[in-house]
């Protein structure tokens, strides 16, 4: 690790003091420090404000207990979490994750990224994240319902249009979003649109919103690429994940003339030369909810490769041009990385929230690899159900090619926005430090004209 800017030093030491075990919101803070010291430098107000310090102080965390009874009769427990990490922007906004590694050192840092990807949108929404350590995978739909319904029932009093606005993240997609909707509906009395996105077309939701966190992904590495004077056509790419970022953003690719060769789940990775076939992967995971062995079962030109049985491999083996992390955080290590450099890989970009350690960006980036972190690369699904607010709010409905249309040019704004802050602030070419800096001043302005609240 590099040695921390000495302003901000006694800023880094307090986050690990006052946030014992959350290595994971470490990680991100660390993530954002390391690009701040040019910032610090010219702009002694933020210091004088404490406006670093107060950034990684979360406005509100909530933690609460979720109760529910399963379909055989038995009362089961979750605890549930939301951290209502900034509003200088906009009311807080983010998904919630429901998945058994829950707990509030990855809210933390997931809500913390929030803050400086939404204000990379340059919409009015400010940050935050929640969800719950309860496992969806092997429960019915009644039982997501009544765990559904019982989250709701706590969160709904933190939540509302103007206040805070939840979504989807991992284990949480279209179905739950219904179930948290009817209940916050049931319970406030209110068809409050605005409360939730990631909806149900038929009522409030936004078309482009399913499709926007992966497309959203592939503009960003297409605007690199464009950059160096190329593009996704012919190209080989792999994703990892199979599930709403990654099957999207292999769609997009594939439009844009790439082969998606490779894509992943906890259990292991499926190879399909031929190019993956995306109808066949929606029906096994958003369907059926299946592991990804049936994916290779129904198809000759696929082989599954079981994680349990090949230790020491991963997607990250095999051949690209691209790779699209698209799973989960610190999926891709130091090690993956030197896979993918060894193997010809030019371009990296995070569908996923912090998907490639710290060892990991360093090898990519000394190799001369592109790197896009996630809060700039994946902001398309958080400025789409900023878009699906706007709908709401006028009572409107726009087409697919309208919802994206915007969605594109929002990422190539985005991208536009990091180069530009890269190359004022001394570090040309540097997707991290433009994304950290460009996000982070946009929230200190506006804390610093907001006071010290
Ligand atoms: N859904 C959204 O709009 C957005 C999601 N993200 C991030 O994208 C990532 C994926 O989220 P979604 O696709 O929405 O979730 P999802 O629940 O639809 O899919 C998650 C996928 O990751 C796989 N996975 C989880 N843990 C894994 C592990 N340890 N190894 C290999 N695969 C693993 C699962 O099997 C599944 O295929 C997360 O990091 C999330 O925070 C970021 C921006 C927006
Ligand atoms: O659409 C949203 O509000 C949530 C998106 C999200 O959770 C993310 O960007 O990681």
């Amino acid at each position: 690790m590099n040695d921390l800017n000495p302003t901000l030093q006694p800023v880094f030491d307090e986050i690990l003091a006052r946030n014992p075990g959350e290595t994971e919101f470490h990680q991100a803070a660390r993530e954002l420090l390391d690009s701040l010291g040019p910032v610090v430098a010219r702009h002694p107000e933020y210091t004088d404000a404490a406006i670093i310090r107060r950034v990684c102080e979360p406005e509100r965390q909530i933690i609460f207990r979720v109760p529910w009874v399963d379909d055989a009769g038995q009362v089961q427990l979750n605890r549930g979490f939301r951290v209502e990490f900034n509003s200088a922007l906009g009311p807080y906004k983010g998904g919630l994750r429901f998945h058994p590694s829950v707990y509030l050192g990855i809210v933390k840092f997931l809500g913390f990224e929030q803050i400086f990807k939404n204000a990379l949108t340059g919409m009015p929404i400010g940050g935050g994240k929640g969800g719950s350590d309860f496992d969806p995978k092997g429960r019915s739909d009644a039982e997501v319902m009544r765990f559904c319904q019982s989250f709701m029932t706590e969160l709904y009093r933190h939540i509302g249009e103007y206040t805070d606005v939840p979504a989807g993240d991992i284990g949480v997609g279209g179905r739950e979003i219904g179930y948290l909707f009817g209940q916050y509906k049931r319970i406030t009395n209110r068809y409050e649109s605005g409360v939730l996105t990631g909806k149900g077309i038929g009522w409030g939701g936004s078309l482009v919103r399913t499709e926007a966190t992966g497309y959203g992904t592939v503009y960003f590495a297409n605007e690199i690429l464009k950059a160096r004077g190329s593009s996704f056509e012919g190209k080989t790419v792999i994703v990892s994940g199979s599930g709403n970022v990654a099957i999207y953003a292999a769609e997009k690719a594939a439009a844009l003339g790439a082969s998606v060769v490779a894509c992943s789940d906890s259990s292991g990775y499926v190879v399909d030369e031929k190019g993956l076939d995306l109808d066949l992967l929606k029906e096994v995971k958003e369907v059926r909810r299946e592991r990804l062995s049936s994916y290779a079962e129904a198809r000759e030109s696929a082989r599954f490769v079981a994680a349990a049985s090949a230790p020491g491999t991963s997607v990250w083996d095999v051949p690209c041009d691209i790779a699209l992390p698209c799973a989960t955080q610190n999926e891709l290590d130091g090690d993956h990385a030197l896979a993918l450099v060894r193997n010809g890989c030019t371009v990296v970009a995070e569908g996923a929230n912090m998907p490639c350690t710290p060892a990991a960006v360093k090898v990519l980036t000394e190799a001369g690899v592109a790197f896009a972190p996630g809060k700039a690369a994946n902001a398309g699904g958080v400025a789409t159900s900023a878009l699906e607010m706007q709908q709401n709010a006028s009572r409107d409905s726009w087409s697919f090619a309208h919802t994206e249309e915007r969605l594109e040019d929002i990422m190539v704004g985005i991208h536009a926005r990091c180069l530009e802050t890269a190359e004022t602030y001394g570090a040309p070419g540097n997707y991290v430090a433009g994304a950290n800096i460009a996000g982070f001043i946009r929230v200190a302005d506006a804390m610093l004209a907001l006071g010290v609240i």
